[in-house]
């Protein structure tokens, strides 16, 4: 047993609904979305929005393509009143995208949310008051009935006031708040209460929006509050029925998505979750979400860093870099065998010609919403052969074979056990060049050409030893494997070429090849690396660099014999 004060919290009691059916619903579309980062988002800042960056989340919104968004609470401040009046004013608002508002069931504050709205094309009036057995009890004091009648009267004056401003298209949404700590029986009698003032039809609906203002339970019991309200509303097909899940168990995300298989048909959230306390629910995960199954997510997240600046800057707050989707680190990976699924996902996606998405570790491909490759694999202590043969494949155009990537990490690991830290693309460069590449040492091979034809063909290299010029020559076979014949000659070492591979390396001052040579010299075996912009002084460079970094001992014999 914890020491943890239990004792003070009691048990969210289940709905009983054995033929629930939302588990096994999919979702094939996107719900309608309802942006409130302007409302909900902005009245849980440490400084709520100013015109500028009101205007300028407003403008990515739209950007985003969102059709409905809650644009403030008018009756709330001057700065929220300014600002729709602005936007009607100034004709901002396009004519596909309606504009919402938000205000308490009171008399007053409606009145002046009118005064805002006015001159607007449509406008969707948003009303609330609380509803769960705790509000009635601690903040109204009020029973059922009494509540029920603040919400009706709401409703009868927005009605009124509607009918005196026939320019505008006024619909009406009204929010039970705090439903989930609403007896489910209670919320369906307030919703038909505001229903029976406001008269929906199929062709003038109301959105009836039921919030999970505080978030108590498991998202499956959220759904089968929804599905319950789906199926018991009366005059379903007269209501838009929307659902705003809040964070404060973090599955804000899950409990939207299983209201949407319950019923619901519309879904009002925020960019990256912004919100109240733990916030709303995060709309651009949901949107994501629904693109990587497939299903058109209706926002346009084409460049998600640039609506994440947008977040930040106008909600002053940060978005984490484990986010997803937007996290600077969440299309990242950093542990060995992740960059080795990665690496191999990637090829395996070039080789295949599927237009399909199929990478491990990367649910979506982070070019869809704008991010690049470049920080898919990055490499510290935890880091494998695979995420370094990447970076020197992806970044430097070295294509390593196995055995060589195997060392190169070794290598790189070593310097990251060291400094405890990440190792840098550049850094991974300089180790794998300064180590294997060109290596400097007693050998060096100048030229090479091949003399004679047919049978009686040989390849003669002219070398540096220890700064003395020879030629050497052997007969037939690759130069590297007539290059390995003549130095075993001279040296009077047995050396085999065990593996010889080459590709082409693109480089901005022209085109080199890159070969890789494995090389035994007695028996040590060498790696070593050569770049030349011909083919086989590549090959002859490798070898060289491999001879080179084989054990001093073997260099001096050789060296001593060729002398
Ligand atoms: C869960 C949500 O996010 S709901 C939205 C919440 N958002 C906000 O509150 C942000 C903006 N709000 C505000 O700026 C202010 O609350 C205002 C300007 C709207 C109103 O301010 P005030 O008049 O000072 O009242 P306050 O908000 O404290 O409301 C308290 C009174 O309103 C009543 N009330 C609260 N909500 C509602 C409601 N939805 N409908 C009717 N009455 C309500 C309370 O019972 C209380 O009544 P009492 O004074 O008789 O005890
Ligand atoms: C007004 C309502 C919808 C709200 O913001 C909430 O319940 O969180």
């Amino acid at each position: 047993m914890s020491t943890m004060p239990v004792h003070k919290y009691k048990p969210f009691q289940p709905i009983h609904m054995p033929d629930r059916r939302w588990p096994s619903r999919v979702i094939e579309r996107a719900p309608r979305w309802c942006s409130v980062d302007l409302r909900d988002g902005n009245q849980a800042l440490v400084e709520p929005m100013g015109l500028e960056r009101k205007l300028r989340m407003w403008h990515e919104l739209l950007r985003m393509g969102f059709k409905e968004i809650e644009v403030g609470f008018p009756s709330a401040s001057q700065p929220d009143f300014d600002f729709v009046r602005w936007i009607i004013d100034q004709g901002l608002v396009p004519d596909d995208v309606t504009i919402q508002v938000l205000t308490q069931a009171r008399a007053e504050l409606i009145e002046r949310t009118f005064e805002a709205i006015r001159g607007a094309r449509r406008a969707i009036v948003h009303l609330y008051n609380s509803t769960s057995t705790l509000q009635r009890r601690v903040v109204f004091g009020l029973d059922r009935a009494g509540i029920a009648e603040i919400a009706a009267r709401g409703a009868r004056l927005v009605k009124e006031l509607a009918a005196r401003m026939p320019e505008t298209e006024v619909a009406l949404e009204y929010s039970p708040e705090s439903f989930t700590g609403t007896e489910l029986d209670f919320a369906k009698e307030i919703c038909e209460a505001v229903m029976d003032v406001w008269e929906p039809t199929p062709s003038r609906k109301i959105i009836l929006n039921l919030p999970a203002t505080v978030e108590m339970s498991t998202p499956n019991v959220y759904a089968d509050q929804i599905e319950w309200m789906h199926r018991n509303l009366k005059q379903r097909d007269s209501i838009v029925l929307s659902v705003h899940p809040h964070n404060d168990r973090g599955t804000a995300v899950a409990a939207a998505e299983l209201a949407v298989m319950a019923g619901a048909d519309r879904v009002e959230g925020t960019l990256f979750g912004n919100g109240e306390r733990t916030g709303n629910v995060d709309v651009v995960t949901l949107a994501l979400n629904l693109m990587s199954q497939g299903v058109d997510p209706e926002l346009e997240i084409h460049d998600v860093q640039a609506i994440k600046e947008t977040a930040e800057h106008c909600n002053r707050l940060p978005v984490h870099p484990r986010h997803p989707y937007v996290g600077e680190l969440v299309y990242t990976a950093f542990s060995g065998s992740h960059q080795d699924a990665i690496k191999k996902g990637f090829k395996a996606l070039r080789e295949g010609g599927s237009p399909l998405w199929e990478v491990p570790y990367l649910p979506i491909d982070p070019q869809d919403v704008g991010r690049s490759y470049e920080a898919v694999i990055r490499v510290n202590s935890q880091s494998g052969k695979g995420g370094v043969a990447y970076v020197l494949e992806h970044d430097h155009g070295y294509v390593l074979p196995r055995g060589l990537a195997v060392e190169v990490s070794q290598a790189v690991q070593r310097r990251a056990e060291r400094t405890e830290g990440e190792v840098q693309k550049a850094e991974i460069l300089a180790i794998f060049e300064r180590e294997y590449v060109n290596r400097a040492g007693p050998l060096r091979v100048t030229r090479h050409r091949r003399v004679g034809q047919g049978a009686d063909e040989r390849h003669e290299f002219h070398v540096q030893i220890r700064g003395a010029a020879h030629v050497l020559s052997a007969a037939g076979g690759s130069p590297v494997e007539a290059l390995a014949s003549a130095l075993s000659r001279h040296a009077g070492i047995a050396i085999a070429v065990d593996e010889h591979a080459a590709h082409a390396l693109p480089r901005s001052a022209g085109d080199e090849t890159a070969a890789y040579v494995a090389i035994s010299v007695g028996r040590k075996r060498s790696f070593g690396a050569g770049t030349h912009g011909d083919a086989d002084m590549a090959s002859l460079a490798a070898v060289a660099s491999a001879w080179n970094r084989a054990r001093p001992a073997d260099a001096a014999q050789l060296a001593a014999a060729a002398e």
